[in-house]
């Protein structure tokens, strides 16, 4: 999987060389590039953005320079892609859609992503306009409903919960699997060793019996009966979500 992001912050995205998704670059399972927004411009200031026209508050993000680092952008992915190469560009916006784990699990099977992280009040709309008709596919994501200063702080999280998903990066592929969202519901509580534990106000806290029974069926009942307990109360919208879309068969034979 190629990366592309392009910012004007680029050591915002510095937490990408680490951990998992450092060692996925390492491994080359991913190829992650950063792009400065500020080299696509020829002024003395490197101008990026200006008044909005038709008046309001801050400033907007102007069209040249991000046509002219997707143009470079594009030409360099196709270089080492194929000249049929086309990305997915994704714009992190309080307005854009909501991006959930369905999402991650999509995106994880492009060939090629480009983020593009506004900032101020936002970017011309002229911006969406030109790759649109330029036959790109553009998404806009929201990462929930509060705003942000910029992008590149929703790009993190994005590309962290994408590139998790990319066969090898996960070293035990089955850790993917009973995770919260993975199935629509909330993972089970979790436990580990001392199967009793005296906490430092001198209270002792066992771990549910079952998980000590060595009963698998029993276990793995226990935890789908957890998971809907705690879904139900915490995200009753994921319960009703799963009630629909089992009503409308989903992932029935067609
Ligand atoms: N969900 C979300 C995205 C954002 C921003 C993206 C770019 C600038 S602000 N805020 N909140």
């Amino acid at each position: 999987m190629r990366i592309d992001v392009i910012t004007i912050f680029p050591e915002y995205l510095a937490p990408l060389e680490l951990s998992l998704i450092g060692k996925a670059r390492r491994d080359g399972l991913v190829d992650l590039r950063i792009h400065q927004l500020r080299d696509f411009t020829h002024d003395r200031h490197r101008t990026v953005d200006d008044t909005p026209l038709g008046g309001g508050a801050g400033m907007v993000m102007k069209p040249e320079p991000w046509a002219e680092a997707f143009a470079a952008v594009l030409a360099d992915g196709r270089a080492a892609l194929g000249e049929d190469a086309s990305p997915l560009v994704i714009f992190p916006n309080p307005a854009g859609e909501p991006f959930a784990q369905a999402t991650a699990q999509d995106w994880s099977t492009r060939p090629w992503l480009v983020f593009a992280c506004g900032r101020y009040e936002g970017i011309d709309e002229r911006v969406y306009e030109h790759l649109a008709d330029a036959g790109i596919e553009v998404a806009l994501a929201s990462l929930g409903d509060y705003v942000l200063n910029g992008g590149e702080v929703a790009v993190l999280a994005i590309t962290e919960a994408v590139v998790r998903l990319v066969p090898g990066v996960v070293g035990n592929a089955a850790s993917l699997v009973e995770e919260s969202h993975s199935d629509g519901l909330l993972e089970y509580p979790l436990y580990t060793r001392p199967a009793a534990w005296t906490g430092p106000d001198g209270t002792v806290r066992e771990v549910p019996e079952v998980l000590l029974s060595g009963n698998h069926a029993r276990i793995a009942a226990w935890r789908a009966e957890q998971s809907l307990a705690r879904t139900a109360e915490r995200r009753p919208d994921l319960i009703s979500c799963r009630e629909g879309a089992q009503q409308h068969g989903a992932g029935d034979a067609p």
